[in-house]
């Protein structure tokens, strides 16, 4: 075992907002959860004024609650389909109270098509748009490693700390959510499967038998897909740690997990130093390393050389085939916080 793996060892030991909800005119709210009416949904939004983002089950609009408080509406509507992926969001949600998960604070169902989960806003977007090149600020080093601490804190709680247990099955840059502060909370539990011990088959029969059975929706997104979960259909734990392993490989590298021009997935692009990193007697040369980091971070006074190693070397264990010589998430979170220490003061919940 190399100097590097020796550093980073998966051992077998292993908040909230202040945006309460406005109780308007029609709606009933249950344990701080409020279920909203149609109406109240349009004089949230102000009719639907003003989307803030989007994707391939729903549209997010921004709404406004009493006072300057903001949430986020995130609204499906138009076909069964949808409304039922509404509805297992929805009960995934009500279970969840983490402070690095998303918070609802309500939520509007009409029972048949549409339904749409009012949540806490998070003014600085999404993760994959702050490491964009194109972002007018460059996510200094200290931030980039308290993402991933807290990322891994979400996954750990869903995977771990849970009954039933529920695995997300759709980590990846664009559902981690920045606070004003960039600290992160995992969103987006439309794939989420829940109720089992460690692994779940899909629904109707395995992906590779009878052509009905070619039904089966896949979760996950390109670039963050588990390859056995590709070739088997069987969704588990392993697979979200799989998706935060090139979540990690975009944080060093500031790259996205498919490159937009070429089509080239970042797993492909790191693959050589992920080898090295796992096959090596000795540490990886710091300039392998350099490399492969972000360039905008070569001015940054927060970035630490062992840390960015630490963060790639927890990497190559997430991506490891098979899934079973991965590390559970509360190893990865046990293997952070011993590497680097600045974590450790990082109160959970508690803003930077
Ligand atoms: N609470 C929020 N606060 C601020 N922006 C948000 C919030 N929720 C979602 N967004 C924005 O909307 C985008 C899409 O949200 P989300 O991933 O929940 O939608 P989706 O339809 O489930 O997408 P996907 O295609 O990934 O399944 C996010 O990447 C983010 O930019």
């Amino acid at each position: 075992m190399s100097c590097l793996l020796s550093c980073v060892r998966f051992d077998d030991s292993t908040t909230t907002t202040d945006n309460k909800p406005t109780t308007i005119t029609g709606s009933v709210s249950v344990s701080g959860v409020t279920c909203y009416t149609w109406d109240d949904v349009e004089s949230l939004t102000s009719n639907f004024s003003r989307l803030i983002g989007s994707g391939g089950y729903s549209s997010i609009y921004l709404a406004r609650l009493s006072g300057s408080n903001k949430a986020a509406l995130k609204v499906h509507v138009g076909s069964h389909r949808l409304y039922q992926v509404f509805k297992s969001e929805l009960e995934i949600l009500l279970r969840l109270q983490h402070p690095h998960i998303v918070k609802l604070l309500g939520y509007f169902d009409d029972s048949e098509e549409s339904g749409a989960l009012l949540l806490e806003y998070l003014p600085q977007g999404n993760l994959q748009e702050k490491l964009n090149r194109n972002s007018k600020q460059v996510l200094p080093w200290r931030n980039r490693t308290a993402i991933a601490f807290q990322v891994a804190q979400a996954i750990e709680h869903i995977h771990e700390r849970c009954s039933p247990q529920i695995v997300h099955g759709d980590i990846k840059s664009s559902n981690i959510l920045l606070d004003k502060h960039f600290n992160s909370k995992l969103c987006d539990f439309g794939s989420a499967k829940v109720g089992f011990s460690s692994m779940v088959q899909p629904s109707t029969t395995t992906m590779s038998s009878s052509p009905r059975s070619k039904q089966v929706r896949m979760i996950g997104s390109p670039g963050y897909t588990d390859p056995h979960y590709l070739r088997t259909g069987i969704a588990s734990k392993k697979m979200d740690l799989y998706g935060f392993g090139v979540v990690l490989l975009e944080l060093v590298s500031g790259k996205e997990a498919v490159c937009a021009e070429r089509g080239e997935m970042l797993v492909h692009k790191a693959a050589p130093l992920v080898h090295e990193i796992l096959d090596s007697n000795s540490d990886v040369a710091e300039e392998k390393v350099r490399q492969f980091l972000d360039p905008r971070l070569s001015r940054d006074s927060s970035l630490d050389i062992d840390e960015v190693k630490t963060m790639l070397c927890v990497a190559a264990f997430c991506l490891r085939s098979p899934p079973s010589l991965r590390p559970s998430a509360s190893q990865v979170v046990q293997a952070l916080v011993h590497k680097i220490p600045s974590l450790s003061f990082l109160d959970c919940g508690k803003e930077m």
